[in-house]
């Protein structure tokens, strides 16, 4: 299951050869190198709950369009090979450590109150509600998208930073899947339709370009059917090595 943003954290594994105390991390326990807690026990490598999983919150047009892209994704047969499908859905965590081997221990350890912002929203519903789907061939991401009522900015209207956000998730999510840990370095934004509260909508994603280190990736967000456009994004993502960010880089 976490094989979609596998890429994602692949940096992770160099984590493992910091000693965790010039990682910044307070925990006792954590005084250890973290290269130590690479064979488990079974209790402690549970899958963590994937968020990207239909819950009762789903509108009907929110499932219609989880069941139009899901029966589009690839399968993993008795063998364990993937067989067709060009799409697949990228599983969605509550902290993104979660995605490392061992990442759901780590999360207990590594600040273990810290949570995903698009994940902190306990009630279901009440905030991001979205599933990400991504065509890796053809460099593009879908983000089916509920705005939840917490996420309010003009009266009864998404707030653009929540807006924002899930650009930069998708965005983010796009870049990652194509080349590993990334930041992002620009993200520019024209708002050009306000958001519903309540409503879903679609975030559109693609890879423009690359240049060493840099993703240059587009985006846009509109209604399901494609006829009203709420928001147009660009963004840069760079390359990382995550034991930088780990050190405070
Ligand atoms: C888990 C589920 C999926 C979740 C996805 C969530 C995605 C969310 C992602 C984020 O929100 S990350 C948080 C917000 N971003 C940051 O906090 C980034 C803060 N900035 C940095 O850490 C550094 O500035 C950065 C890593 C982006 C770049 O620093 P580096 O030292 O690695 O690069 P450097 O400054 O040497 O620049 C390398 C190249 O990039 C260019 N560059 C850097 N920043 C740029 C910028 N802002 N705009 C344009 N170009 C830029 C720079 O000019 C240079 O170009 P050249 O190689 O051609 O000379």
């Amino acid at each position: 299951m976490t094989r979609g943003l596998g890429g994602l954290f692949r940096g992770v594994q160099s984590l493992t050869s910091l000693p965790a105390t010039r990682a910044g991390l307070g925990h006792p326990s954590a005084c250890v190198s973290l290269r130590t807690m690479v064979a488990l026990p079974s209790f402690l490598s549970f899958e963590p709950r994937d968020f990207s999983l239909p819950n009762s919150s789903w509108s009907s047009e929110m499932l219609r369009l989880y069941e139009q892209y899901s029966i589009q994704c690839e399968v993993e047969t008795e063998g364990g090979e993937n067989r067709g499908g060009q799409w697949q859905r990228l599983p969605s965590y509550n902290r993104s450590l979660k995605y490392a081997t061992g990442g759901n221990y780590l999360s207990k350890i590594i600040q273990s109150k810290a949570r995903l912002f698009t994940r902190n929203i306990r009630d279901p519903g009440a905030g991001f509600e979205y599933v990400v789907f991504a065509n890796k061939e053809e460099k593009r991401c879908v983000c089916i998208f509920q705005a939840g009522h917490r996420l309010e900015g003009p009266p009864g209207h998404v707030h653009g930073g929540a807006t924002a956000t899930m650009i930069d998730t998708v965005t983010g999510s796009l870049a990652a899947l194509l080349s590993g840990p990334v930041m992002t370095a620009n993200l520019n934004i024209n708002y050009r339709s306000a958001i519903p509260l309540g409503s879903t909508v679609l975030i559109e994603t693609s890879l423009d370009s690359e240049e060493g280190r840099k993703k240059f990736i587009s985006c846009k967000v509109t209604s399901t059917d494609g006829s009203k456009l709420h928001t147009e994004a660009t963004a840069l993502f760079l390359s990382i090595n995550i034991s930088h960010l780990l050190q405070g880089g």
